[in-house]
């Protein structure tokens, strides 16, 4: 699976978009994750995507991340053609998953997420656009 997007854990999207914005990226497209309690905005680089996560509210899962560990690299995002397959497969390996059905992402698109104890510490994202 190629990687669609890193997520990070900000404080202040104009603050944390600066340096990306240096470094030649664009930005692709921004907005709410109301059912993820987050304001999104998307940067991009060619096949390189950035996204930029800032809590809405203090019980959401970026808000918990930011708590505990800081501002940061939140999750690795995974493109699959087939979300449903792809959740199903790692579900037989005995992958964690923290969602065994996909629900909305930003941009429309559905994701699952499966938990960091899986990937050496690392939360990861599928995504089916
Ligand atoms: C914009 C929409 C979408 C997209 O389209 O791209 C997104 O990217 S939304 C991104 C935000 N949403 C999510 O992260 C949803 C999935 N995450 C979760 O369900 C939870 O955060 C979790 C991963 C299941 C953890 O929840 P919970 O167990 O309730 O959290 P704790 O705060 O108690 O943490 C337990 C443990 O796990 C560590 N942790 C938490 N988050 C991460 C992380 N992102 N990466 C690595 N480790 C993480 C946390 O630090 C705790 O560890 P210890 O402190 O060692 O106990
Ligand atoms: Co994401």
């Amino acid at each position: 699976m190629e990687l669609h997007h890193v997520g990070i854990a900000v404080t202040d999207l104009e603050a944390a978009a600066r340096p990306y914005l240096e470094l030649g990226y664009v930005r692709e497209a921004e907005g709410t994750v109301e059912s993820q309690g987050v304001r999104v905005v998307m940067l991009r680089s060619g096949s390189s995507r950035v996204e930029l996560l800032e809590a809405l509210r203090p019980d959401s899962a970026v808000a918990r991340f930011i708590e505990k560990r800081g501002p940061g690299v939140h999750h690795l995002a995974f493109h699959t053609p087939d979300i449903r397959a792809a959740l199903a497969r790692l579900e037989a390996q005995g992958a964690p998953l923290v969602d065994r059905e996909p629900r909305p992402g930003f941009g429309g698109h559905l994701v699952a997420f499966v938990h960091p104890r899986w990937a050496g510490g690392v939360l990861v994202e599928l995504v089916q656009e």
